[in-house]
């Protein structure tokens, strides 16, 4: 391997440190800590994984979790009349709806029901509008954290040729115009995409965020680029692979992020960002 690894973790703890240096300067002035609601509708393993790994993490930080476990067969109905209350509780400052939701219920009326200033995923229209217009408020919380990893490096953005490829709205989508206000030129890849290969190996900064382990191989890689990897995909065995053949694109690429410990953990730590803005800056009236 030549790449340098990209230690997501050891960033993200950074991260976490400095919010929960925010949140004590919270309770030093007398205002109440942050609170985040986290919602997950029924028995998703993987979901119940990152819930409780975000629940530990509110807690480290000091932000107060209200946590909201509710049955598979919850209806459209009660999941959204639970939204309204959390809209209209003062000691709420984040309202996360953790995805996938269950087949029957319809993610998007749901996200749009949330207050855009406790929208602390930055799903909401509002919210995606805010960053198209280069004026973000609260950001989708993994392309965020990867644009912290990206800093991290000292990425020369301006100019560089910077490939997504997925064009999910949670990842895809929100990446290329973080990239695109950075100043990288951006290409979004897709299942539609003819030739693949020929649009990653002209990426200086390459994300891949498809779902499918493996699917970029190393060989594809620019020498050189900045390779980072979203794709948690969970193997038979139990282990947990990338988007990217990791051995062979870490001899090309000059900086990697590793699966697990890469992207994953800076999505949480971005989410207690947002929770520690949305009570400082969003919710000043509400102390
Ligand atoms: N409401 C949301 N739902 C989902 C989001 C989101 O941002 N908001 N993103 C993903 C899942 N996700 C956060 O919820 C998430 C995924 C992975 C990790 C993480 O830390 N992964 C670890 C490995 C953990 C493991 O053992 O599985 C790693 O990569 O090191 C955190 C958050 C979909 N849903």
């Amino acid at each position: 391997m030549s790449a340098q690894l990209i230690n997501g973790k050891e960033i993200a703890a950074q991260v976490r440190q400095q919010v929960a240096t925010g949140v004590q300067s919270r309770l030093a002035q007398g205002l109440r800590a942050p609170g985040l609601a986290v919602v997950l509708v029924g028995n998703d393993p993987a979901s119940k994984v990152y819930v409780g790994n975000k629940r530990k993490a509110c807690e480290e930080a000091g932000i107060v979790s209200l946590s909201y476990d509710l049955p598979e067969d919850t209806s459209q109905q009660a999941l959204e009349a639970l939204i309204d209350e959390l809209n209209d509780n003062p000691t709420v400052d984040g309202i996360l709806v953790q995805l996938p939701l269950p087949a029957h219920l319809d993610a998007d009326p749901i996200l749009v029901k949330i207050r855009p200033d406790k929208d602390v995923d930055g799903f909401h229209p509002y919210n995606i509008g805010r960053l198209m217009q280069r004026k973000p408020a609260l950001r989708p919380c993994t392309p965020a954290g990867i644009i912290t990893l990206l800093d991290s490096i000292g990425t020369p953005y301006k100019g560089q040729h910077a490939v997504i490829v997925g064009a999910s709205n949670i990842v895809g989508r929100p990446m290329s115009m973080e990239l695109l206000l950075k100043g990288a030129t951006t290409t979004v890849c897709h299942r539609f995409t003819r030739d693949l290969p020929r649009f990653v190996s002209e990426a200086d900064i390459l994300v891949a965020a498809v779902g499918k382990p493996g699917l970029i191989r190393g060989e594809w890689v620019k020498p050189g680029a900045t390779v980072i990897d979203v794709g948690i995909n969970r193997m038979p065995d139990g282990t947990l692979k990338g988007d990217v053949e990791f051995e062979t694109a870490a001899k090309r690429a000059a900086f990697i992020t590793p699966v697990p410990g890469g992207v994953g953990p800076m999505t949480i730590a971005t989410l207690l960002q947002n929770t520690l803005y949305a009570a400082d800056v969003l919710h000043v009236d509400q102390d």
